[in-house]
């Protein structure tokens, strides 16, 4: 049953035995029962979705199931009012967060979906993309440059196929895996087999699906790779946010249970006067509403082009300084052409784009270079063969084929040009070699810096008869190469770009190209897109550099060029160090490292598979236009979060703290446990709106970082104020109008809804309230909430809460202490909400973000 142990070593015919299978792949209908039969080709584990379930989760949260017992035990010892209203309140709050957070969470895990990675596999006779996890036991698959394996799979066909393995095996360059019989049981000589999670670096393969999803010999490490989501800081920050308020509610309760039990007043209506105001202080909302906050953030960005694959990267979006970007796709077209093909002397001769054309169709690269050489030269290859090879990588900047043909078999190696001329020891020019000294060299790079001031980047082509057996390429048979020329591609800024980036930089966010280009080009490229071009570093340069050189340079330098991947990486890290939360836009195999490390990694659709994979978000057109926007939305919706969390930290703490104080003093209960719920509920019903408002300009100008000593200085200006408050309607009430408990409890109520309720619009902007109003949606939730609560006591359901109506002149006070409680709350506002985390402009030094995904 479990062919794949060893897959290797048996033959396909008995694979297919196994497996109840032919090697041309699957009908849509066999490979349908193969999905329920061996399950998702993934090994999350399956999430209990699902509305029951969803209840059931928040039923069994201890506060709920204390609440739920309470009710019951109050109706069966005879106050059925009570207990059923508890108990009622409980179902619609448990509704009302359920089908909140159902809806848009899985609208944005659809979208999630969308951009899943998506594998080529044999159905019905011809080749289709499925999405990764539709892949099974049994399927024909074809992988290509730059693909994340998708299955474990035994080699049925392969054309310059390497693959990648070293995040598995530990084996750093990629090995060739081609048909073949294999008898070793050794992993690591496997060459006819892929592996789930292993990258294809060059060519293509296909292969018949031996193991899936945990079936798989890497099973979870390979997993790790396809399918990780790290906590960022800001949700790590949020929960432990919510672990502090948990533990003083937890000090709180037993106090006030000890205290009251002590003055000897019955324990049941204690305790649920206690479990009611853990309730109301409990932020047990903060993780559904950021979940729902941030999911409508990713629907809208969706919107606007941008899929996001991490939720919380959202706020890092929003919180980004610095942006690092490759430069073919996005600041350039993707679309390279090929400008003219040259001979060493710069004379127009079409043989190294032939030649170039050759090794681009044999060598199996999948890269927008080769492309263009390939379109350029139509049908140069037919004739040829391939005999051996040793792959492109971006480290050597070069590649070579040996092929067979019409010259016999000859070696050929395109590259970049400082790469290639260092093996060059001779130059064809005018149908003749001559020998190639430093002088010939010197001129041949004049050229290509030539050409790259007029904007074309250029590849080197060089070749060489080969002598002896055919045999794989070595690094020692490139050299005393025969120079061929150049092959010179256009590669202009996208009208776009520069537009781009001044809007990028008046929201706060630095660009810096970093490009495995000749610095030259890149140069002209800063240039002409509006960056600072005066100086560029290349990866020589930067080789030589200590770390705490290289993150002082990378402040004042934009563009930096000839980058190898590992150091593109290495830059984003320098700028993390000194503070800078950074993007990386790339869509390259030799761009993967540097998005797995840079705290948001954004892909494009279409890029291939690795870094896909690495992103954090898919942007669906290449295009800065498109970051630009989404760093809006991403702004946005962190606001938007951010009011939630202030209005809990200030206004609802607040109120529901000076209620427990308040029970220490009073003889009577300040307010019933259901009424204590009540005003939670409705509290909670008001801001349902928040996720859907407005936020002003200036909000999400500049990088928005998540600042908890902000918060904590929000929190100890506004909470006490709102404490104050409640102190003075408690001394009115007791002192001035000798309420009734029934009385004092109504008032207290109402004073708590309205101050909670109508604060928001103040604490929702930094502006002026009245200048900057609500989005329809927020203005409904919180006015509806606030009409309910005052018509209450007036409607005879408020009886049933143990309302009665207050004397006018309660009233009138009360209303009176409202409003100049807001009207505190808006001057004291200014002062409340300055920051306390310098905006990073990376110069600051103080790392007090840490990259998510660099620890
Ligand atoms: N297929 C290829 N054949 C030959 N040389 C290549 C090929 N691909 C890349 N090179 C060489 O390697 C260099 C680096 O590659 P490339 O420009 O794609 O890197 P990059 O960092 O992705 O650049 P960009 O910022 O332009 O996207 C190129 O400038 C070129 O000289
Ligand atoms: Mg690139």
């Amino acid at each position: 049953m479990t062919p794949h142990s060893m897959f290797w070593t048996q033959t396909p015919e008995a694979l297919c035995g196994l497996l109840h299978c032919k090697t041309d792949g699957l009908t849509t209908m066999d490979a349908t029962n193969r999905q329920i039969q061996y399950g998702p080709n993934s090994d999350a584990i399956a999430k209990a979705t699902g509305l029951p379930r969803a209840i059931m989760r928040r039923m069994l949260e201890p506060l709920s199931l204390i609440l739920f017992v309470a009710g019951f035990v109050s109706m069966a010892t005879g106050d059925i009012t009570g207990g059923f209203i508890i108990v009622a309140i409980l179902v619609l709050s448990i509704g009302l967060d359920t089908i909140q957070e159902g809806h848009a969470v899985k609208a944005a895990e659809a979208l999630r979906r969308s951009v899943a990675l998506k594998a080529e596999v044999k159905r019905d006779g011809v080749f289709v993309e499925v999405s990764v996890e539709h892949v099974v036991p049994g399927d024909m698959i074809r992988v290509r440059a730059g693909d994340i394996i998708p299955a474990d799979g035994l080699v049925m066909e392969s054309n310059a196929f390497t693959a990648n393995e070293a995040a598995l095996t530990g084996e750093p360059y990629p090995v060739e895996k081609r048909p073949g019989a294999v008898a070793t049981p050794n992993v690591g000589e496997a060459s006819n087999a892929l592996f789930r999670g292993a990258v294809a670096q060059t060519g293509e393969a296909i292969a018949l699906v031996v193991g899936t999803g945990g079936q798989t010999i890497f099973g979870a490490a390979a997993s790790a790779l396809i399918e990780e989501q790290a906590l960022s800081p800001f949700q790590r920050d949020l929960h432990e946010y919510g672990l502090v308020v948990a533990r003083l509610t937890l000090a709180l309760v037993v106090v006030i249970v000890a205290a009251r039990t002590l003055l000897g007043q019955p324990i049941l209506n204690t305790l649920l006067f206690s479990v009611a105001l853990a309730v109301g202080l409990t932020p047990e909302l903060l993780p559904m509403i950021t979940t729902v906050t941030l999911s409508r953030g990713a629907i809208r960005m969706a919107g606007r082009k941008v899929i996001v694959k991490r939720l919380a990267s959202i706020h890092d979006l929003g919180a980004m300084s610095v942006l690092c970007t490759d430069k073919t796709g996005t600041l350039t077209s993707a679309e390279i052409t090929l400008a003219s093909s040259l001979d060493p002397t710069g004379a127009d001769n079409g043989r190294a784009a032939k030649l170039g054309a050759i090794a681009a169709n044999l060598g199996g690269d999948r890269g927008a270079l080769d492309a263009a050489l390939l379109k350029g030269s139509l049908g140069a290859s037919d004739g040829w063969s391939l005999s051996g090879r040793h792959a492109f990588d971006f480290t050597r900047r070069l590649g070579s084929v040996l092929a067979d043909g019409p010259e016999g078999p000859t070696l050929i190696i395109k590259g970049a040009p400082e790469a290639v001329l260092a093996l060059c020891s001779r130059q064809r020019a005018g149908g003749f070699a001559s020998a190639m000294g430093d002088k010939e060299r010197t001129m041949a790079l004049e050229k290509v810096r030539a050409l790259a001031e007029d904007g074309l980047r250029s590849i080197a082509v060089a070749s060489r008869p080969w002598q002896g057996a055919v045999r794989n390429v070595e690094t020692s048979d490139e050299a005393d190469l025969v120079f061929e020329g150049f092959c010179a591609f256009a590669d202009p800024p996208k009208p776009t770009a520069a537009a781009a980036i001044t809007r990028l930089a008046a929201a706060g966010i630095r660009l810096k190209i970093l490009s495995g280009d000749d610095p030259v080009v890149v140069r002209r490229l800063a240039g002409l897109v509006g960056l600072s071009a005066r100086s560029v570093l290349s990866g020589a340069d930067i080789a030589s550099m200590s770390d705490e050189a290289l993150a002082i340079q990378v402040q004042s330098v934009d563009a930096f060029g000839r980058l190898a991947p590992d150091q593109k990486s290495r830059i984003v890290r320098a700028l993390q160090a000194k503070g800078a939360v950074v993007g990386f836009l790339g869509d390259g195999i030799n761009d993967a490292p540097a998005l797995k490390v840079a705290d948001i990694g954004l892909s494009v659709d279409g890029a291939t598979g690795v870094a896909q994979a690495a992103a954090d978000m898919i942007l669906l057109a290449s295009d800065l236009e498109v970051v630009a926007d989404g760093v809006e939305e991403g702004r946005r919706t962190f606001a938007n979060i951010l009011k939630y969390i202030r209005m809990g930290a200030s206004s609802n703490f607040g109120n529901m703290l000076s209620m427990a104080m308040a029970s220490l003093v009073l003889p009577f209960l300040p307010m019933l446990p259901m009424q204590i719920l009540l005003n939670n509920l409705l509290y909670d019903f008001s801001e349902v709106g928040v996720p859907f408002d407005g936020v002003r300009g200036e909000a999400t100008a500049k990088p928005q970082v998540w600042d908890m000593r902000g918060l904590i200085r929000f929190a100890a200006i506004m909470g006490p104020l709102s404490s104050l408050f409640d102190f003075l309607t408690f001394g009115i009430l007791i002192w001035a109008f000798r309420a009734a408990p029934d009385e004092f409890r109504t008032t207290w109520f109402l004073e708590s809804m309205m101050t909670q309720i109508l604060v928001i619009f103040i604490i929702r902007t930094n502006g002026r309230p009245w200048r900057d109003l609500p989005r329809p949606m927020l203005a409904a939730s919180s006015l509806i909430a606030l009409l309910v609560a005052i018509a209450l006591p007036f409607t005879p359901i408020g009886t049933w809460f143990g309302f009665v109506i207050p004397s006018f002149a309660v009233l009138a006070s009360v209303g009176g202490l409202v409003l100049i409680y807001l009207l505190l709350a808006e001057l004291l506002k200014p002062w409340a909400i300055k920051t306390t985390r310098k905006l990073v402009s990376g110069r600051d030094g103080q790392a007090v973000w840490p990259s998510p995904k660099a620890a």
